[in-house]
């Protein structure tokens, strides 16, 4: 039996592509998966180009892979990762991928005969299936990572992640005796909107609030949903002055234009509490704490107001 044939039955039957070239990088052969996948008989590229075959090939980066293989004598590998596919072959998965061509592992291998080095044999895994299960893992993990993160409703920032974000500003802040102001709001009366008007409404008030407010704020501002109808806006290097703007757009933002519901003029206000980082404040509960209750002080005083307890201890 020619030990020739038996191996071609062998690699012909491999779901993997194998070329053999010379030196001179002369295709010297390739089993039936590259046949069926550029669809040409070996006779008609044996002794061709690599690169007249496949002129996608990157052929610079292509010689130096080669060389590197020729000069140690040790294989080499380029993974899907690097370079998604090396050769155009088409895939064959009923899969939908981002791609119209198969992703590819390849190996490249000192082919020696009598010790002597006559060529290189390229191994082309098809990972195309790996590949599109990686990249819907990692599509899954940033939903997942965003849903973490993210108020299914208003679409900014859940309590949890807010209230980690402050922690870290309030570290920050105290590191650097740098300023930090804390900004929270309470939309005033939603229980009587939601029983008027139906909790519809009161859900598209809340998405109105957190865009209005959204669009106000710097990107390095923390905004959240601390609870229901309670929000939360952190802001880093911020003094009293400068915060009690802030608090003053986000009230007039929400108070001075109603929202249209079912054909009615729906109008909404809020009460917002204020506090600035001071020596008192040892946990970043603390400012909370102190914003809360300029928040209930606010509310108690009338509501749709700003409310401050440090050195003013005023509304406004
Ligand atoms: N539509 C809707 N309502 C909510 C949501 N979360 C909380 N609420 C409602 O918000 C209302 C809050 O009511 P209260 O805590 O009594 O406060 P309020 O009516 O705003 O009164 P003041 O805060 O004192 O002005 C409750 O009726 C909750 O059911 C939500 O996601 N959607």
């Amino acid at each position: 039996m020619n030990g020739e044939i038996e191996l071609s039955q062998v690699t012909d039957q491999l779901n993997s592509g194998i070329l053999l070239l010379d030196l001179q990088l002369n295709i010297v052969s390739w089993n039936r998966f590259l046949a069926v996948h550029v669809n040409q008989k070996l006779e008609d590229v044996k002794g061709k180009l690599i690169f007249d075959v496949f002129p996608e090939l990157p052929q610079r980066w292509f010689e130096r892979k080669v060389a590197s293989v020729i000069q140690l004598g040790t294989p080499t590998y380029c993974s899907w990762e690097q370079r998604h596919h090396l050769f155009e072959l088409p895939h064959t998965r009923p899969i939908t991928t981002d791609s119209h061509f198969m992703a590819q592992n390849c190996s490249f291998l000192p082919y020696e005969q009598e010790g002597k080095l006559v060529g290189i044999c390229v191994l082309i895994e098809d990972v195309t299936d790996v590949c599109h299960y990686q990249s819907q893992l990692k599509e899954t993990m940033k939903q997942l990572e965003l849903a973490n993160r993210i108020d299914g409703l208003t679409r900014i920032y859940n309590r949890k992640y807010w209230e980690e974000a402050l922690g870290k500003e309030f570290a920050r802040a105290q590191r650097y005796t740098s300023e930090l102001s804390l900004i929270m709001f309470d939309l005033d009366h939603f229980k009587k909107l939601n029983d008027n008007y139906g909790h519809q409404c009161g859900d598209l008030v809340l998405i109105e609030t957190a865009s209005r407010v959204s669009s106000l704020l710097r990107d390095a501002d923390v905004f959240g949903r601390y609870g229901g109808e309670e929000f939360g806006i952190v802001l880093p290097q911020t003094d009293q002055i400068g915060a009690l703007e802030v608090a003053e757009r986000v009230r007039a933002a929400i108070s001075n234009s109603p929202i249209i519901f079912e054909g009615k003029k729906i109008s909404f206000s809020a009460s917002v509490g204020l506090a600035t980082l001071n020596s008192e404040h040892k946990r970043y509960e603390d400012l909370i704490s102190e914003t809360d209750s300029a928040l209930y002080r606010a509310k108690s005083s009338g509501r749709d107001q700003i409310c401050i307890l440090q050195k003013f201890n005023k509304c406004s």
